[in-house]
């Protein structure tokens, strides 16, 4: 799988720690940045990860950050993004199993390193669900279209 990953300042070491997890398990990992301890704003970071994926570019996208508060919001202000910002491995389960997220938000602030390899991997590994969670996505999409909801 195509994955792009970005962090904030906050996450660049999670960020190593995950890329080299995902390229060992043979997926193909686009670093977006930050590289450095310098403070950046994550707005930037969130569009170019989300643009990958919402373009077709990359199949899944992880992007962290403090909290990953505000990565959640700016990944979601990305038409066709399905950002879940998720601190356990239940809420990656259900983040894939019901929202169909396409992109990973973890907090470095909440979360150590070996708690993010295993909610990614999770996050990776369970398949939607289809059904009435397809549904609820079609009326997403629909919200994201402006269109009003029956
Ligand atoms: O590290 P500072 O700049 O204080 O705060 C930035 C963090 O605040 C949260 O919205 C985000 O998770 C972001 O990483």
């Amino acid at each position: 799988m195509r994955i792009v990953i970005a962090a904030d300042h906050n996450g660049v070491a999670m960020k190593k720690r995950l890329a080299a997890w995902l390229a060992d398990r043979g997926h193909e990992v686009d670093d977006r940045g930050t590289h450095g301890g310098d403070v950046v704003d994550y707005p930037a970071l969130c569009a170019s990860v989300g643009e990958q994926v919402a373009g077709g570019r990359a199949e899944r996208g992880i992007v962290i950050g403090g909290t990953g508060g505000g990565e959640a919001i700016a990944c979601n202000k990305i038409r066709g993004i399905r950002a879940g910002l998720c601190h356990s491995e239940f809420l990656a389960e259900i983040s894939s199993a019901h929202n169909r997220s396409n992109v990973l938000v973890l907090g470095a602030k909440v979360i150590d390193e070996e708690e993010a390899v295993r909610i990614t991997e999770v996050w990776l590994t369970t398949p939607f669900k289809g059904g009435a969670h397809q549904r609820r996505l079609d009326q997403i999409a629909a919200l994201e279209r402006g269109e009003p909801l029956a």
